[in-house]
């Protein structure tokens, strides 16, 4: 068992590594928040919310964007992270060489699949997203669109259930709001 010292150095290399690589990424709300309030709010939900205290997932949740959003690769996570690090980071990256019709879909399709590490990385990614959607419309997005990535989280979450009653507690509580169910 690593020292909390030992804990705390990783949590920070983790966060530093990715503040380095979404630097010039934005959100897409008006405000253009910057990027890395994102995998940051993910992890602290895992924590806050979902009471998780395993290195590995808030690691892989602070960099859970990094392959898939920046110039980084999972050789890269590898090295400085450790295999399972890389490994979850991999489990939550979509392949953006796919169309975005099938990246979605296959976010549905593969959910049930994924480990139980990975499953929690993708509750809070999910909650956090929808929190924003209410929070800020994102530039140029309709209600229409708005309601979509809603009905699509709730497909994904579908494929997640079952392992934190806090977070899926809180995503039920935004699809009622928006009469999203399964009927
Ligand atoms: N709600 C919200 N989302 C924002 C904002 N800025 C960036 N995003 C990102 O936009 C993605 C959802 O937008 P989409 O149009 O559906 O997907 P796309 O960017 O992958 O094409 C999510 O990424 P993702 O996690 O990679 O997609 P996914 O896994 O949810 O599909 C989310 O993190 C923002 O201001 N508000």
């Amino acid at each position: 068992m690593a020292s909390g010292e030992a804990l705390l150095s990783e949590i920070i290399k983790c966060s530093n590594f990715a503040a380095i690589k979404h630097k010039n990424q934005r959100r897409k709300d008006p405000e253009s928040t910057p990027y890395i309030n994102h995998p940051i709010g993910v992890a602290y939900i895992l924590t806050n919310e979902g009471k998780i205290t395993d290195l590995s997932v808030i690691q892989a949740a602070l960099l859970h964007d990094t392959v898939e959003d920046t110039d980084t690769t999972l050789d890269e996570i590898k090295e400085q992270f450790g295999d399972e690090v890389a490994g979850l980071v991999d489990e939550v990256s979509d392949d953006k060489s796919l169309s975005k019709m099938e990246r979605k879909n296959l976010q549905i399709k593969n959910a049930p699949h994924k480990s139980y590490k990975a499953k929690l990385i993708k509750l809070a990614d999910k909650l956090y997203n929808l929190r924003d959607l209410k929070r800020a419309t994102p530039e140029g997005w309709s209600e229409e669109r708005v309601q979509e990535y809603f009905v699509f989280a709730f497909g994904v979450v579908a494929g997640l259930r079952g392992i934190n009653d806090s977070m899926e507690r809180e995503l039920d509580k935004l699809f009622k709001e928006r009469s999203i169910s399964d009927s």
